[in-house]
């Protein structure tokens, strides 16, 4: 079921929450709304499920308007961090609990619903847990007995809040990847809360990228990434380093020499601050024509499949994040305080209002 959120606002006393928010999620999606604390992610979820209502603005769910509607009646299915199992319950009678207090005119029979709960059970991997109480399950366990129980009543929409945030490192990323096989296997519309740009890349179709109460920018996962709009976009969406002292002149891109700018006849130049995400620096060890900087490797961690190089610019001192794959570490042979030279292979830059993607 596809959502559309229309001109929707917001506010807490005088806060401003959300503004104007305007948004299509599209059916069999799963869609990340995406920002820093306190932007407003959770309070849209909450308008969304319908535990909140908005001041002005329009929710649709496919065509039927459910702005005014109670949140018994839009059918969704939640989990949240910290929505805990009922702890006096089984695991088999809270999957069942959505269930038992349906309207008794539309709730199903005993033995249907054992055969759902076992369903279910089965769909995340833990029928055999069935008897037991939540206190015996592992944090990770807990979840995807959150999601069962989530799924319980067949929800049009599944609405995610950080549903990972308290797990460790790698029971999140496990999570993670079984939680998109089964939103894609169940064919359901999801909306995921998260402040983790990498969860969001990751895991979402479409990506809403929020800031105080506003949209900066949604789009699909790939092109958020690579084609971000603004500077908040780029600089919350992964690692980027920023070159404030970059100059364009005839159509190259000079580091470190800051210049009058100059606009006469064919003669054109200009400051710009230029960003370049860290997997889009090439690394060389002889100096060549062409290069943008030398500087100095200051140090080199090795983290699973990812060299993570920091450089320092001989020019200015900045420190250079560099990305490389274990195959181009061991080519280039690096050691530290090695002198090198760099060059961005692609590069975005704001030239406001519009913005420039220049590759090299
Ligand atoms: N019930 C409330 N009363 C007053 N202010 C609220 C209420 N709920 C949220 N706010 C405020 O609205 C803003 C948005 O809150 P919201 O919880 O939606 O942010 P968030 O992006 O989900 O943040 P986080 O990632 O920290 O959960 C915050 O400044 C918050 O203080």
């Amino acid at each position: 079921m596809s959502i559309r959120i229309q001109h929707l606002n917001k506010s807490y006393g005088e806060y401003p929450a959300l503004q104007d928010i305007n948004l299509q999620v599209p059916n069999g999606s799963l869609t990340a709304l995406l920002g820093p604390s306190g932007c407003g992610k959770t309070t849209l979820l909450r308008i969304i499920a319908g535990l909140e209502y908005a001041d002005s603005g329009e929710l649709f769910f496919g065509d039927e308007e459910v702005s005014n509607l109670h949140v018994r009646e839009r059918r969704v299915g939640f989990m949240f961090q910290h929505y805990a199992l009922f702890r006096h319950m089984t695991v088999f009678e809270n999957v069942a609990f959505g269930l038992k207090v349906m309207p008794r005119r539309i709730r199903p029979d005993k033995d249907e619903i054992a055969a759902r709960v076992e369903e279910l059970l089965k769909l995340v991997q833990l029928e055999w847990l069935a008897k037991v109480y939540p206190q015996q399950l592992s944090g990770g366990q807990r979840q995807r007995i959150a999601l069962a129980r989530a799924l319980a009543t067949k929800p049009k929409l599944l609405l995610l809040d950080e549903p990972f945030g308290a797990l460790d490192a790698k029971v999140r990323k496990e999570l993670r990847q079984w939680l998109v096989e089964i939103h894609h296997q169940l064919g359901i519309t999801s909306v995921l809360v998260t402040h983790d740009q990498e969860e969001a890349l990751e895991m979402a179709d479409q990506i809403v990228v929020m800031n105080q109460g506003k949209i900066e920018q949604s789009g699909a996962a790939a092109s958020l990434y690579d084609h971000p709009e603004n500077v908040f976009v780029t600089e919350f969406l992964g690692e980027v380093n920023v070159f404030e002292d970059a100059c364009i002149e005839q159509g190259q891109l000079c580091l470190g020499h800051y210049r009058e700018p100059v606009s006469t006849g064919e003669r054109t130049r200009q400051n710009v601050t230029v960003y370049v995400r860290p997997q889009e620096i090439q690394i060389l060890t002889e100096n060549q024509s062409n290069v943008i900087d030398s500087a100095m490797v200051e140090e080199i961690h090795i983290i699973g499949a990812q060299i993570r190089l920091w450089l320092c610019r001989y020019n200015n001192k900045q420190r250079v994040q560099v990305w490389l794959s274990p195959a181009e570490f061991r080519t280039l042979n690096l050691q530290p305080e090695q002198i090198v030279w760099f060059k961005p292979l692609r590069l975005t830059m704001f030239r406001l209002p519009e913005m420039v993607d220049f590759m090299i």
